[in-house]
């Protein structure tokens, strides 16, 4: 496992956060990249990836289309998993948690702090819609810019969704198969941490 780390003391969002700063140096791009794992109340499951933008007492959050597969999934059932594989370290982190909503002036803070294209290519998209051709996005994102010179407003459905860590589990990769795996899971009185057959 890290060096630096106290396993016995550390928090896991603190080991969290260290693992993801040493991806960032080894990944090639998209350190902060997890599959999401979604199901319908009847227990079909999804996945996909999306980019984690901020963690914090709330969980692993992340902005997406609430008009989506997974945004009308996660409506129906507001629990989810999140998986990140740093291949370059032979690491991966498994959270699984209930999932809450942004507040709306963080969604609007973060949705404006992106680049132009990209708000007019989020405020277009009908995410997961079928879509005729390529040359009708363009299209839209064109006539949305001519509309909105200044400021792109925000779509509603544009949203921030957090993953709350309620169980988050470390797996490091290690000689004959004999990995490392921890894990943490929030309990009243704060962390119990397990260790787990690889
Ligand atoms: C590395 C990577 C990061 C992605 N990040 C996001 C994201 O943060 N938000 C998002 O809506 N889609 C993201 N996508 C696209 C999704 O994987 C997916 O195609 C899209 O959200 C539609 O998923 P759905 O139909 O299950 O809702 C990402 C794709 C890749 C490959």
């Amino acid at each position: 496992m890290s060096e630096e780390l106290d396993w016995d003391t550390a928090d896991p969002l603190e080991i969290f956060r260290l693992w993801l700063s040493e991806a960032e140096t080894a990944e090639p791009n998209d350190a902060n990249a997890a599959a999401l794992a979604t199901s319908t109340p009847h227990g079909v499951p999804s996945v996909r990836m999306v980019l984690v933008k901020r963690i914090d007492q709330r969980g692993f959050c992340f902005f997406t289309n609430a008009e989506s597969k997974k945004g009308l999934e996660l409506a129906a059932n507001p629990v989810a998993a999140l998986c990140f594989h740093w291949k370059s370290l032979r690491r991966q982190v498994r959270v699984e948690g209930r999932v809450s909503e942004l507040e709306n002036s963080e969604v609007d803070a973060y949705f404006h702090s992106r680049s132009r294209g990209s708000q007019l290519g989020a405020a277009v998209s009908r995410q997961s819609r079928p879509l005729a051709n390529r040359e009708s996005l363009v299209e839209q994102v064109q006539n949305f810019g001519k509309e909105h010179p200044g400021e792109v407003p925000r779509p509603e459905y544009w949203r921030g969704y957090c993953v709350g860590g309620d169980r988050i589990e470390f797996w490091k990769d290690g000689a004959d198969r004999l990995h490392d795996r921890f894990l943490f899971e929030s309990s009243a009185g704060g962390w119990t941490k397990t260790r787990l057959y690889p």
